[in-house]
Order: C-alpha cells, then sequence, then structure tokens
C-alpha cells in the first residue's frame, strides 16, 4: 500500500533536519540557506509499536518487522508558489502524490537561522501556505472544468460527476476554505480523492520548536494549537534540531539523553503515530517463532482484503482467519494459552480486522 506524508512549509523552517531524524540518516541536505532543497527526499521509517515488542517477547520470535510509512521531504514554499514563484508549480505536483501533509512551522528565535519574511510568525506563515495550496486548487480546478465541458455536455456520467465536485470545491475555494471541509457521501468518496486537490489532503501541524522547549513547547506552539484545534486539526510539539541529534545516538543512550530532556518519548514517535491516525490506518499483526511483524491496513478494512497487504495469493485463496485480539494474546500468555482460554476466533470473509488483532491467515491457492 505505502502511504506517503509530505514534509511541507516555508523555505529553512527544518523540515529537512526533521527528515533527516525521521530516517535516521543525513540523506537530505539541511543547511541554513532557502531553497536548500530542491529534488524530493523520499524515506521509509518504521512505525513504532510497544507492543510488537511484547508479542515477540511471548512468541519468542527472532526477528521484530515494524510496518512502515513514506515521508517525503518537499522544497519550501514561499508566496506566490502557485503563480510558479520559486519553482513553485513543481514542488506543488512533488505535494499533490503525497496522502496527508505534515506541515512545518518554525516557532523557534534564532537570529543566525534566516525567515523568509524576516520574522518568526507560524500562524501566518501556516496562512501563507495554506493559501498557496488554496490558490493552486483553484487553477486546476478551473482547468479541470474546460477540459471536461464537452463530455459533460455529451452526458458523460463521470464527467458530471466529476464536475459537480468540482464546483463544490471551487464554491468553498473562493470562499477562502480549504476544501477539506466539506464532507462527501461515500458514493463520492472515491471519485473526489481521484481529484488529488491539495487541500483536502489532511494536515498535522508540526511545531518546530528550540532545544530547551521541546517538552512544553512554547509561545509560538500555543498560538500554532489555538489555531489547529480551532481547525479542526492536529499538531505536534517537536525539537527537529534535538531529533536529529537523538536520532544518531545508540537506544539506551538517547533514552538517557530523553529523561535529562524532560521527554516520556521521542516526539519523532508522536509524530508518526499522529500521521499514522491522521491516515486513519491500523495495525495487525502476525506473530511466530522467526518473526512478529506489524501490517498496516486502513481502518474498516476486511479479512481478504488485511491479508491482501500480505500477499495477493493470501487475499485470492483466502478462507478465513484464526483471530486472537490483542489484549487476550497478552492476557494468556500467547497462543496456546489464548487458544485454551477459547479466545481464538476463526474469522470469514466479511470480517472487519480490528487494530491489535493477532491474525493467521489461511488460504488455497
Ligand atoms: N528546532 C530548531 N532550532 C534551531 N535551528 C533549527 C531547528 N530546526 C532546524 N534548524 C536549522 O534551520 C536551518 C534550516 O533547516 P533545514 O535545511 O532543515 O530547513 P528546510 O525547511 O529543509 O529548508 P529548505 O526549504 O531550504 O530546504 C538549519 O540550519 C537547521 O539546523
Ligand atoms: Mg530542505
Amino acid at each position: 500500500m505505502g502511504f506517503k506524508m509530505g514534509i511541507v512549509g516555508l523555505p529553512n523552517v527544518g523540515k529537512s533536519t526533521l527528515f533527516n531524524a525521521l530516517t535516521k540518516t543525513a540523506a537530505a541536505q539541511a543547511a541554513n540557506f532557502p531553497f536548500c532543497t530542491i529534488e524530493p527526499n523520499v524515506g521509509e521509517v518504521g512505525v513504532p509499536d510497544a507492543r510488537l515488542d511484547k508479542l515477540a517477547a511471548i512468541a519468542g520470535s527472532k526477528q521484530i518487522i515494524p510496518t512502515r510509512m513514506t515521508f517525503v521531504d518537499i522544497a519550501g514554499l514561499v508566496k506566490g508558489a502557485s503563480q510558479g514563484e520559486g519553482l513553485g508549480n513543481q514542488f506543488l505536483a512533488n505535494i499533490r502524490e503525497t496522502d496527508a501533509i505534515a506541515h512545518v512551522l518554525r516557532c523557534f528565535e534564532d537570529g543566525d537561522v534566516t525567515h523568509v519574511d524576516g520574522r518568526v510568525n507560524p500562524v501566518e506563515d501556516a496562512e501563507t501556505i495554506e493559501t498557496e495550496l488554496m490558490l493552486a486548487d483553484i487553477e486546476s480546478i478551473e482547468k479541470r472544468l474546460q477540459n471536461i465541458v464537452r463530455k459533460v455536455r455529451g452526458g458523460d456520467k463521470e464527467a458530471v460527476q466529476q464536475e459537480r465536485l468540482l464546483r463544490q470545491a471551487l464554491a468553498m475555494l473562493e470562499d477562502g476554505k480549504p476544501a477539506r471541509l466539506i464532507e462527501v457521501d461515500e458514493e463520492d468518496a472515491k471519485a473526489w480523492k481521484m481529484l488529488q486537490l491539495l487541500t483536502t489532503k489532511p494536515v498535522l501541524y508540526v511545531c518546530n520548536v528550540g532545544e530547551a522547549e521541546a517538552a512544553e513547547g512554547n509561545a509560538h506552539s500555543a498560538k500554532v494549537a489555538e489555531m489547529a484545534a480551532a481547525q479542526g486539526n492536529s499538531h505536534v510539539i517537536i525539537s527537529a534540531q534535538i531529533e536529529e541529534e537523538i536520532s544518531q545516538l545508540e537506544d539506551d543512550e538517547a533514552e538517557m539523553f530523553l529523561t535529562e530532556m524532560g521527554l516520556e518519548e521521542a516526539g519523532l514517535d508522536r509524530l508518526i503515530r499522529a500521521g499514522y491516525e491522521l491516515l486513519h490506518l491500523e495495525t495487525y499483526f502476525t506473530v511466530g517463532p522467526k518473526e512478529a511483524r506489524a501490517w498496516t491496513i486502513k481502518t474498516g478494512t476486511a479479512g481478504p482484503q488485511a491479508a491482501g497487504v500480505i500477499h495477493g495469493d493470501f487475499e485470492r485463496g483466502f478462507i478465513r482467519a484464526e483471530t486472537i485480539a490483542y489484549d487476550d494474546y497478552i492476557a494468556h500468555n500467547g497462543e496456546q494459552g489464548s487458544k485454551e482460554a477459547g479466545k481464538m476466533r476463526a474469522e470469514g470473509k466479511s470480517y472487519i480486522v480490528k487494530d491489535g488483532d493477532v491474525l493467521h491467515f489461511l488460504f488455497n491457492t
């Protein structure tokens, strides 16, 4: 499946620093000048999940394999990006290909690090970026409306549906609001997603604060929190610089460092999990002596499609899924104990997999 989160924001706010921390690499060049990044950097990140370690410990699994999510570090956007300012159109196309947006906002004060507008004001910065995304959507909608005129006149059903949705989005955007505020019916959901509008993508604000503020945030991040709440969006507080330092440390060193900073867990873990929630994703597990592994599904996925994440044959030849809820697996100390307690269920094709299910698929090919 591969869910992709785009790291978006003004130039020089810490996007590449964050990307490097997430991917534990120095793959992206991060430096104190705007437009340091031009070509997007793409990296896969393991989704942290303490449950997986507990399952592996019980089953004595040799290997632990977390499920993965993709992050894309995208070039900085500036005012006028939708008109091509600062290579804007190319960068907007990079955003179009993502499933959700991690919007990095500069919340740290540091006179040595240039801000493109010469002041620190994350709420205005967020508006600048959102405005560009809205303008880009308006432009692409107008183009598309022109392109389908003939088909609509000819009564093409798909085109008629598209036109209706495009006009709905356009009205919202012209009212100065992002298209994500539109609630679409189930029958329109697929066509709506196919429009790939930038402002329909769910947003998570990432408040990039100074080193000493990583635990509590600061006055800037408090304002972002207020804005996010008013919009119904989520936010996380992180210091990209510290996270990058932590990501270079061994696990036990990192833990000591976190305690010193007054942090319970790395901000990155919170960020990745928030992204996972934003995308309405859930996890199921497969557990055995060889490996304990986490798999990602969309909330509401049925047994065969969940099996298909592992392999297409599993989906096509799906018979049933032996299912143990995570809590039962832990409470009864593994598969055997759960079975004896009557907690292993045989679930068929219509079963909707639940977050935390430990599954064993039976299939024929
Ligand atoms: N929390 C922070 N506190 C202080 N400095 C930071 C913080 N986060 C990032 N920086 C610094 O800000 C500068 C810009 O960082 P980075 O290159 O990651 O930004 P960017 O958003 O990727 O920029 P561009 O859009 O130009 O690619 C770097 O010098 C980096 O060390
Ligand atoms: Mg960069």
